[in-house]
């Protein structure tokens, strides 16, 4: 058997709540060419003169509101998978943060020291939907990483797994329980993306915001369309669920600075909705698989106000998947798959 090990990788969070960690988080994070994808310069000057000064005790005091005795919950609940996933795999299990720790070296570290002669490492990027600034960075980091260091074990990547019936499967298990009250909409809330993104991720370079529906219509490009994937996860929990149409809806939230983003806007929809007589809402934000700022704070705190304020009813967040029995399960398969040599769900 290869000497085999498996790193579960997220996107991190600050080391503390204090602004001085939240301002260097938001400077490793934005200065990412593929999150904030200006020239050098121009990235230095707007992320270091403008974002992250100014966002950084904004986003402090949003962490403040979710931080655990712990730490982070993002980082808490990839530990807590990491425990899950570890007594039903033969392979040690680590952890990795794109952006702050724990790092990408420490854990090829980690995994060397558990397994000498390390052969293979399993890299598990915990993004359901292709973006170059989620899933695409990760696997060029890992990928960079394992170069500089010249580790001489071969590393793999599990694909997007936005339509993959095992975690398919195990969302609308845990959405189940969540649709047995009344309710007037299901919005399924997806973080947002510069739409310029989207052109730019199209290999064919004329499809993506070009054809009309595009991500409706076939085409190469869905391999690398987020807002495609984000689409094609609604549409099969929708079936799966058998939610009515009238009852779906669909849009993108955390936007950033004055660009356009993927639309609608998720805060713009919640104030709209009480308005077209959308009282009692539920809604779930699938593009993340550990609760995270973005949905505890953002979604559960800040947009059930917003909803609430306009005239909402109730609110009712359902939590990402974090250590759902199924979504652990569905990373046993994938590794055991891999394992057995089926390597459907690898990136070639
Ligand atoms: C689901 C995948 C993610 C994509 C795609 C993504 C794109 C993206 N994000 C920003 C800016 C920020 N995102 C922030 C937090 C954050 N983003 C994701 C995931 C994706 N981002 C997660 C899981 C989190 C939560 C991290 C946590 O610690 O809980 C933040 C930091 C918080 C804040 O100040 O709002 C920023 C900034 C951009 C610009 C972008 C695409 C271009
Ligand atoms: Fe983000
Ligand atoms: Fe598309």
């Amino acid at each position: 058997m290869a000497k085999r090990g498996i790193i579960l990788m997220n996107l991190g969070s600050p080391d503390s709540t204090e602004v001085k960690d939240v301002r260097k988080y938001l400077m490793e994070f934005l200065m990412d060419e593929r999150v904030i994808d200006y020239p050098y310069i121009f990235r230095l000057l707007l992320v270091g003169g403008i974002i992250a000064p100014f966002r950084a005790p904004k986003s402090a005091e949003a962490y403040k509101s979710v931080w655990t005795q712990e730490g982070s919950p993002l980082i808490v609940l990839t530990k807590q998978l990491q425990q899950a996933l570890q007594p039903n795999v033969e392979e040690p299990v680590e952890i990795a943060m794109r952006y702050g720790h724990p790092t990408m070296e420490e854990a090829y570290e980690k995994l060397a020291a558990r397994v000498p002669d390390l052969e293979e490492v399993i890299a598990i990027p915990l993004y359901p939907h292709y973006a170059m600034s989620s899933y695409e960075t990760a696997v060029e980091h890992a990928k960079s990483v394992h170069k500089k260091k010249k580790y001489s074990f071969s590393l793999s990547f599990i694909k997007p797994f936005y339509n993959e019936p095992h975690y398919i499967s195990a969302l609308t298990e845990s959405i189940k329980p969540y649709l047995q009250q009344e309710y007037d909409q299901v919005l399924f809330s997806y973080h947002g993306l510069p739409q310029r993104h989207m052109t730019k991720a199209d290999p064919t370079g004329k499809h993506c915001m070009k054809v009309q529906n595009c991500c409706e219509v076939s085409s190469p490009a869905h391999a690398t369309c987020y807002r495609h994937q984000c689409w094609t996860t609604t549409q099969m929990l929708v079936n799966e669920l058998n939610i009515p149409s009238s009852k779906v809806g669909f849009s993108f939230q955390s936007r950033l600075g004055s660009e356009e983003w993927l639309k609608p806007y998720t805060a713009l929809r919640l104030k709209e909705l009480p308005g077209e007589g959308v009282k009692k809402l539920v809604i779930l934000c699938p593009a993340f698989v550990s609760d995270c700022l973005e949905t505890l704070e953002e979604i559960a705190m800040a947009g059930k106000e917003t909803f609430l304020h306009a005239g909402g009813e109730s609110f009712m967040v359902i939590p990402c998947l974090n250590v759902h029995p199924l979504w652990v399960q569905s990373l046993v398969t994938w590794v055991q798959d891999f394992a057995a040599g089926k390597r459907d769900m690898v990136l070639t």
